[in-house]
């Protein structure tokens, strides 16, 4: 665990210039600390206009000083903040002056980890936190936002509730041995565990979607040369991302563009025509576009309807866990019907005039299990879908003891793993190697 003793610092602002830039603090005794910065004593959470002096006594910046006293602050410890005029040199001159001062420069994510290290917030919602300063979408910062306030927490520690009491109730029977298989055949046991599993479920579709509006959906666009696989690239991204001509073999590298969909983020990856023979550079190209389609959460194989290309043999080589979607393109020279064929994984289009275009971007959302606005999902991270699915296993493997054998201190074990697996998304069941891993990739400062 990180010593906590010291003072850390660290610009709280982006880097460049701005109107107002901050230099945070975080550590114990942060009055002294302020006094020599400024030559004057901090008043308790005001805001006060102050010079923050170097070591001749010259003024750096004038500018807002905040102190909040611990354990009343983001991390529970003394902070202490410089607002001063944002401009990188600035801001680096008052950051090297504290240096001077005793403090040292704080790891990326070190302030939320004392702030988690000093119960301010649980793990879940310190992620929220990056989460909500990484959000793409309004959407995706509502969802964070829910999550940074507990919400997403409040739920999973239901859960952990329903857990113990379960298991309490089957502790007493095993304490009974001679009462104990009719203790176990009691229903009561057998409605908890449905309704703890009815929790599950409810809790993993909520994480799920939560999850994707984090990662977004990932779609690759494969099919023969001149399919237009590179034409809905650039229609999708709203720009000539990729380079279209009417010579097969166009593209031959990976390019990848990143959209939103009301608020699903997307991936969208262009990748070279697939065909027998071509050139080593186009043999290459074929080589990462396979290895794009087999990472795919969804693959569009795009034909020319218009040459009468039969996507047939092309579907028959996809990697079989991946959904899959056969757009039959260049409609407006086809006299193909737009939009959805047969099934709803065949759509006819025209990338060039656009239609068919809504119900496929439709679809895809649709295939995502995303649902826009959704006011109740909350963020999450595969991390958390991962602990949920552990524990869903467990509880699974616990209610398979109760039936089949009437065990029931498996039945209290598995369900005590259950609930060990989900403290591990609130962080009262972590690894300093996992909260170094999750802190690490905050940005400095955070
Ligand atoms: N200037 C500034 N703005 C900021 C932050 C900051 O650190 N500094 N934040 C940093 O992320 C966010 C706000 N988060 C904060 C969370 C808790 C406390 C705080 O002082 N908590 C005390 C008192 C609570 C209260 O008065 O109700 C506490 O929890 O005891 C401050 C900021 C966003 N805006
Ligand atoms: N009429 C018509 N032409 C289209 C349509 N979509 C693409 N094209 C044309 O088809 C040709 C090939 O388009 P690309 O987008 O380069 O095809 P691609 O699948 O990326 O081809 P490669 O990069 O060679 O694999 C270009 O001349 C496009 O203008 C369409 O919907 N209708
Ligand atoms: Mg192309």
């Amino acid at each position: 665990m990180s010593r906590t003793d010291d003072i850390i610092a660290a610009v709280a602002t982006p880097p460049g210039r701005g109107g107002v830039g901050i230099v945070r603090l975080s550590g114990p005794a942060l009055q002294g600390f302020a006094r020599q910065l400024t030559g004057r004593d901090p008043a308790p959470r005001k805001a006060m206009l102050a010079e923050f002096l170097d070591e001749h006594g010259r003024a750096i910046d004038q500018g807002i000083l905040l102190y909040f006293p611990a354990p009343h602050s983001f991390t529970g410890e003394d902070v202490l903040e410089l607002q001063g005029h944002g401009g990188p040199v600035v801001m680096d001159m008052l950051l090297q002056r504290t240096i001077a001062l005793g403090a040292r420069p704080a790891r990326p994510g070190e302030f939320s980890e004392r702030a988690f290290l000093n119960d301010k917030l649980d793990l879940a919602q310190a992620e929220a936190v990056a989460d909500l300063i990484d959000a793409g979408s309004a959407q995706a910062a509502r969802a964070a936002s829910r999550s940074l306030s507990g919400e997403f927490s409040r739920v999973v520690h239901e859960l952990v509730e329903k857990l113990i009491e379960l298991r309490m109730f089957v502790e007493a029977a095993i304490d009974f041995p001679e009462e104990e298989v009719d203790f176990l055949s009691d229903e009561r046991i057998e409605h908890q565990l449905s309704d703890i599993i009815e929790a599950f479920d409810v809790l993993n579709a909520r994480a799920e979607q939560g999850r994707l509006m984090r990662d977004g959906l990932t779609v690759v666009l494969a099919g023969r040369p001149n399919a237009g696989k590179s034409s809905l690239l650039n229609r999708l991204a709203g720009h000539d991302a990729a380079i279209v001509t009417d010579i097969p073999g166009t593209t031959r590298d990976v390019l990848r563009e990143y959209i939103h969909l009301d608020g699903l983020p997307l991936h969208v990856i262009d990748t070279a025509g697939l065909r027998t023979g071509g050139d080593a550079v186009e043999a290459e190209g074929m080589r990462r576009a396979r290895a794009e389609m087999d990472k795919a959460d969804c693959i569009l194989l795009l034909c020319d309807e218009a040459t009468g290309d039969d996507p047939a043999v092309l579907r028959r080589d996809l990697p079989a866990h991946i959904t899959a979607l056969t757009v039959y393109n260049k409609v407006d020279i086809s006299g193909g019907k737009a939009g959805r064929r047969n099934s709803e994984r065949q759509f006819g289009v025209s990338v060039k005039t656009g239609e068919g275009m809504t119900e496929l971007i439709q679809q895809l959302k649709g295939l995502a299990g995303y649902r826009p606005g959704g006011e109740d999902l909350f963020m999450a991270r595969r991390r958390h879908l991962d602990a949920i699915d552990r524990a869903r296993a467990h509880v699974d493997a616990g209610q398979a003891q109760l039936t089949e054998m009437r065990a029931g201190e498996l039945l209290a074990e598995e369900l005590r793993l259950a609930q060990q697996a989900l403290n591990e998304i609130t962080g009262e069941f972590t690894s300093d190697d996992l909260l170094g891993r999750i802190f690490s990739s905050f940005c400095i400062g955070k």
